[in-house]
């Protein structure tokens, strides 16, 4: 296996620059990044720091060992289908992270046989502490796998899912994951300002706390209930606040949610994969 497989991303938004800044925090040479876009202005950060960009996405596929298609599912067949020839001739690696869209439907828009491991990263891959599931189709080869396996968890953890219907579920835990988590940070900024702090303080506090909760709970031995009951003193204040959760159904309306996140997902299957 090369050391550092050449990637090619084409769409140079905002999930391909998060994870263009992971690898190359992590080392990733610019030599072994490139990145194509409609838009001039998508790419000129990434010009700036030196890496390959263009707007030609067959040339990006010309000479790349990795493809990662990382435009908004409502543009990935048009994308794909351009590609068909090059993609036949090249024979690279796919990595497609859009929500929804089937291996099985960008394969056939690459022409037939391609090699297609679905990712479903998430935006923390910036700094290291992204998330992703992954699946590859039947035409993945060993080693292609390892190298997929390899840009992912350059920038966090990544796992394998046994069906591609789980990547609707990694999409409504981790792909989307870290937009509920700003929510909540959002709304106990504002909280905390109602309350009369200042709100860098409130900011502050709230963003320090969020990361403090998720240092421990990755570290410590047991799990997230057993921590809240630590924090929550008998007839003390967080059993107040966790009393209200209780009261507004509060997990109930974290598992409607997510069930309307991965139905999305699903959805958007059947929207886009003809
Ligand atoms: N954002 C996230 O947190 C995550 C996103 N994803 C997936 O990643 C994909 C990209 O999402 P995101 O980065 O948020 O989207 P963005 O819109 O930020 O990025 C997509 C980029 O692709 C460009 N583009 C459009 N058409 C083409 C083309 N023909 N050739 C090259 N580039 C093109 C767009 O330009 P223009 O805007 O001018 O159309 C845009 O700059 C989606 O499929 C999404 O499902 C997966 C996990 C997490
Ligand atoms: O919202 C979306 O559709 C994309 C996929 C996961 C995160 N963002």
């Amino acid at each position: 296996m090369t050391q550092f497989p050449r990637i090619g991303f084409i769409g140079a938004g905002n999930m391909a620059s998060a994870l263009v800044g992971g690898l190359l925090a992590k080392g990733w040479p610019t030599t072994a990044l490139m990145l194509t876009d409609v838009s001039e202005a998508a790419l000129s950060v990434h010009a700036a720091r030196g890496l390959s960009t263009g707007t030609d996405n067959a040339a990006l596929v010309a000479n790349v060992d990795i493809v990662v298609l990382a435009v908004k599912p409502q543009a990935m067949k048009a994308v794909t289908q351009a590609l068909a020839t090059t993609a036949q001739q090249a024979k690279p690696l796919f990595i497609s992270i859009a929500a929804g869209i089937p291996a099985e439907s960008l394969s056939q828009w690459l022409g037939g046989d391609a090699a297609i491991v679905r990712a479903m990263p998430n935006t923390p891959a910036l700094v290291q502490a992204g998330a992703t599931g992954l699946y590859a189709n039947a035409a993945v080869s060993h080693e292609q796998r390892e190298q997929a396996e390899q840009v992912l968890a350059a920038v966090g953890i990544a796992l394998w899912v046994d069906t591609e219907a789980k990547i609707d579920a990694v999409t409504a835990v981790s792909g989307s994951g870290p937009a509920y988590f700003f929510y909540l940070m959002e709304a106990m900024i504002n909280a905390g300002v109602k309350l009369g702090l200042d709100p860098q303080d409130a900011r502050d506090l709230a963003l320090q706390t969020a990361l403090g909760a998720a240092q421990i709970a990755i570290t410590a031995d047991v799990g997230p209930a057993e921590l809240r009951r630590r924090v929550t003193s008998p007839n003390g204040t967080t059993e107040q606040a966790v009393a209200v959760f209780d009261r507004a159904g509060l997990a109930d309306i974290v598992e409607q949610a997510m069930r309307a996140c991965a139905e999305r997902g699903e959805s958007l299957a059947i929207e886009l994969s003809h």
